[in-house]
């Protein structure tokens, strides 16, 4: 076995001709308007939600484009699967007006809609692509030049590229550089995440390289089951065997592998599995192995997409596509569409070549039907013959194909209640319902538990963390927003508290719902309470009090003494 850096693929010369071929397929015009429209702000949240983990390592990754490209007039650019923009990043000012609307949030440019461009292209070919001024096939776009490297996740599925753009002239052969560099950074960090209390395998061809970004990763459970394997890593998973490494290879020590050398360690906790209800994941598990469907049922932020995504790591599956769906997200018009794919031409403003859907897509892996109570009746009759016969038909054809995944649905609403007024088919519920998980809300944990789940949140070093005050006051609160809200609360306060223990002075405000909108007075009161706790904190300093509650002093003085 070879081990290399096998990051290094010059452009195939042919790969922008056939990018010209396909966009003259799509039947688009080189004259026409460059339109790349812009997603609705919910949904471009909802995306940047699906890649929360992604733009989390990407923004630490930032200093690397900022030295690499500093003073240039570019633009970073991660955009999803789909080809639409989620985040950007670096010069502000370049471009001029429409060049800045077109390299926005929220902007697509796929390559059926945009022509040749290096962010449709690269996940067109799954592979780096630099398009040049001219290259671009739509004239409007030859303006700027673009360089993309696609993102992988630690499944190796497409989860999109990050592009680096600047005006035509301006581009320099060290853009597709770094933007490779930050793709394996990346796709890194999110093989890091998946190791965490696990082994991890580090795969290199010298000592040197070790801790390089190209440097082969694998994270692997206890007794050696593949979690997840960065990109240079799968090249060679077929060659090893991996429980027989975890048994033979000493923690910690170099060992020659091939032409190569491998390290394994162990990796601190921060955010292993939680240790809370230690028998759910296991009968979900053996259920899902065994094809039986899952419903999972709790408020939102209860964790049920975080418990899918864990399940799917550890399932059978985990080699197969996790295709998660938002049921409530869809258009209603383009749901059916988009669930069960469509053929060439099957109805007016589909695209050119048709689509798989979401349940072909899911083939051999995981299909996970989110906010599943938001699905309509029609649409859930479909759904109901597909699960019964293992077969989709996809729109403007007669020819059932036959499916096998394993199907996990979610919802926060109660699902029974819906089937009694007539809202979800009764047929359709029992389906879905081969076991049912409820994860319950923050505020039925018990104490001990909500402890435990802090824990695992805040890592290995949590007791030193944490103040005894601030823990009190996390485990006083009703959390609405449950974990979620509580994650953020974490992160808030780990910036505020810079590294250092986390003190009540660091937690942001909790706000409380209640039934009844507060009155005036209650307000009132609430503020003069929250200033008089703020003025404690800061040892009466008043200077300090008003710049965490975000108001000059004359004002705070002004409060107190109305107060
Ligand atoms: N057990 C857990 N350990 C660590 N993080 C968790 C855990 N459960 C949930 N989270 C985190 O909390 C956030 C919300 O979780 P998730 O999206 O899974 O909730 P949800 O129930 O699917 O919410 P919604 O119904 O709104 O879609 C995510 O950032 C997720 O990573």
């Amino acid at each position: 076995m070879t081990i290399s850096t096998l990051l290094i693929q010059p452009q195939d010369p042919v790969l922008l001709e056939r990018s010209w071929q396909r966009c003259h397929d799509y039947g688009l015009r080189r004259d026409q308007r460059s339109d790349p429209g812009c997603l609705a702000d919910t949904e471009l949240q909802q995306r940047r939600q699906q890649h929360q983990a992604l733009l989390h390592s990407l923004r630490h990754s930032l200093p690397l484009f900022e030295q690499l490209q500093q003073g240039r007039h570019c633009r970073l650019i991660f955009a999803d699967a789909e080809g639409t923009i989620l985040f950007t990043a670096g010069d502000p000012h370049f471009g001029d007006r429409a060049q800045k609307l077109a390299l926005a949030s929220g902007a697509s440019w796929h390559e059926q809609s945009m022509g040749t461009n290096a962010i449709g292209t690269a996940l067109s070919e799954r592979r780096e692509v630099c398009v040049l001024g001219g290259q671009h096939y739509l004239a409007a776009n030859r303006d700027i030049s673009c360089s993309a490297s696609p993102v992988f996740g630690p499944d190796g599925q497409l989860l999109g590229v990050i592009d680096i753009s600047s005006e035509a002239g301006g581009h320099n052969t060290d853009m597709l550089l770094t933007a490779r560099l930050m793709a394996l950074s990346v796709e890194n960090a999110l093989v890091m995440n998946h190791s965490d209390g696990h082994w991890l395998l580090s795969l290199a061809p010298d000592a040197g390289s070790l801790q390089q970004p190209w440097t082969g990763l694998i994270a692997l459970g206890e007794d050696g089951e593949l979690l997840a394997a960065n990109r240079s890593a799968r090249h060679w998973l077929g060659e090893l065997d991996l429980p027989a490494m975890v048994r033979r290879l000493r923690q910690g020590e170099l060992t020659p592998l091939g032409s190569g050398l491998a390290l394994l360690s162990r990796r601190p906790g921060r955010q292993a599995a939680p240790r809370r209800a230690p028998g759910l994941d296991d009968t979900a598990l053996k259920l899902l192995n065994r094809n039986i469907p899952l419903l999972i049922q709790g408020e939102t932020g209860t964790g049920k997409d975080h418990l899918v995504r864990r399940l799917h790591r550890q399932s059978g599956r985990v080699q197969g596509p996790l295709v998660a769906v938002n049921c409530g997200a869809l258009p209603a018009e383009l749901l059916e569409a988009e669930l069960f794919g469509y053929l060439p031409g099957a109805f007016t403003g589909g695209s050119r070549q048709g689509r798989p859907g979401y349940i072909r897509a899911a083939q051999g892996g995981i299909l996970f039907l989110d906010e599943i109570g938001e699905l309509p009746l029609a649409a859930q009759t479909r759904l109901l013959r597909v699960l019964q016969e293992k077969t989709v038909t996809p729109l403007g054809s007669h020819r059932p194909e036959a499916v096998d995944f394993a199907l996990v649905a979610a919802s926060h609403r109660d699902l029974a209640a819906m089937v009694a007024a007539g809202e979800f088919r009764q047929d359709l519920f029992f389906r879905l319902n081969g076991y049912r998980l409820i994860l319950p809300p923050l505020r039925d944990y018990p104490r001990a538990e909500l402890v435990r789940l802090l824990q695992d949140l805040l890592g290995e070093e949590a007791d030193e963390r944490l103040s005894s005050e601030a823990q009190e006051q996390l485990l006083a609160y009703d959390w609405p927003g449950n974990v979620r809200q509580l994650k953020q609360v974490l992160e808030v306060a780990d910036v505020l508290a810079d590294g250092g223990p986390i003190g009540p002075e660091h937690l942001p405000d909790l706000p409380r719902f209640r039934d009844e909108p507060p009155s005036g007075a209650d307000l009132k009161s609430a503020a003069d309470r929250q200033i008089r706790e703020v003025l404690a904190a800061c040892g009466g300093n008043v200077s300090e009090a008003a710049r965490r509650l975000g108001i000059s002093r004359t004002t705070l003085y002004a409060r107190l003494r109305q107060g």
